[in-house]
C-alpha cells in the first residue's frame, strides 16, 4: 500500500483508540522497549515528545523509566527550525524550558538548551504511523525524521514505536527513506 493511504488509515486507527487502550498499549511498548535497550550500549538517546490531542504514544511515561534504568544516559529531544524541514536537538534535563510548537508538540527552547549534534546520538526512538516488514516507516509526511536520521552515524540505532503491527509492504519507498533497525509494538519487538 502507498504511504498516503497508510497515513490516512493509521491516523484513523490511532484516533479511534480509547484513552484506556492507548494507555495499556503504551505500557506494553515501554516494557518491550526497556528489554531491548538493556541489550544495547548507548550514552545518548533521542526521543520525541508527544503531540497533544492526537493520541500519539505518551513518551512522557517512557522518560522517567529511562532515567531509572539508564541513569548515566543523556536524553535529547527535537526542535523543528521554523519554516524548514530540519530539526535541531537539545538535551532534556530539569533545566530545559519546553514550549509547545504550532502542532502542540512540546519543544526545547534552543536558545537556552544544550545543543546535541546528530553524530553524538546513539539511539533514536522514532515516531511513526505505520511500518512494514522491511523496517520502512510512514510518518506525517514532512520528511523530518528521514532528514534527521540521514545526519546520524550509520551505526546509530533507529527504533520505531508503534501501537500497531506491521503492514506487508510500503509501496512507494524512495531513496530518502531510512529504515528502522527495530520496531517496538505492544505485542512484540521486530528486528530488521
Ligand atoms: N511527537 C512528535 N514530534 C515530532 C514529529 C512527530 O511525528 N511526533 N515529527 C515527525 O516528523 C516532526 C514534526 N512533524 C509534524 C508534521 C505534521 C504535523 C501535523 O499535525 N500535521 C497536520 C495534521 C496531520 C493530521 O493529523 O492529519 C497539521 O498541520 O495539522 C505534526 C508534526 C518533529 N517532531
Ligand atoms: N534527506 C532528504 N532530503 C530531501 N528530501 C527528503 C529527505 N528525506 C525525505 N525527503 C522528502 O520528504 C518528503 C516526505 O517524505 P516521507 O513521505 O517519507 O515522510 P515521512 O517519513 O512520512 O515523514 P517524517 O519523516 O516527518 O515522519 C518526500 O518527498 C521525501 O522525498
Amino acid at each position: 500500500m502507498d504511504k498516503a493511504l497508510l497515513r490516512k488509515d493509521f491516523l484513523m486507527k490511532r484516533i479511534r483508540l480509547t484513552q484506556e487502550e492507548a494507555s495499556i498499549k503504551t505500557d506494553l511498548i515501554i516494557k518491550n522497549l526497556l528489554q531491548s535497550l538493556e541489550l544495547l550500549a548507548f550514552e545518548t538517546v533521542h526521543i520525541f515528545l508527544p503531540q497533544l490531542g492526537k493520541n500519539e504514544i505518551d513518551t512522557w511515561k517512557i522518560i522517567p523509566q529511562l532515567r531509572i534504568s539508564f541513569p548515566d544516559v543523556s536524553i535529547a529531544v527535537p526542535y523543528v527550525i521554523p519554516g524548514t524541514r530540519e530539526m535541531e536537538h537539545c538535551l532534556l534535563d530539569s533545566q530545559t524550558i519546553l514550549i509547545p510548537n504550532q502542532w502542540k508538540i512540546p519543544e526545547p527552547d534552543p536558545q537556552s538548551s544544550k545543543i546535541i549534534y546528530p553524530e553524538n546520538i546513539d539511539v533514536v526512538l522514532v515516531p511513526l504511523l505505520a511500518f512494514d516488514l522491511k523496517g520502512y516507516r510512514v510518518g506525517y509526511g514532512g520528511g523530518y525524521y528521514d532528514r534527521f536520521l540521514a545526519q546520524c552515524r550509520p551505526d546509530t540505532i533507529r527504533i520505531g514505536l508503534s501501537y500497531f503491527g506491521p503492514v506487508d509492504e510500503i509501496g512507494d519507498i524512495d531513496p530518502y527513506d531510512v529504515p528502522l533497525h527495530y520496531c517496538i509494538t505492544p505485542g512484540q519487538t521486530y528486528q530488521f
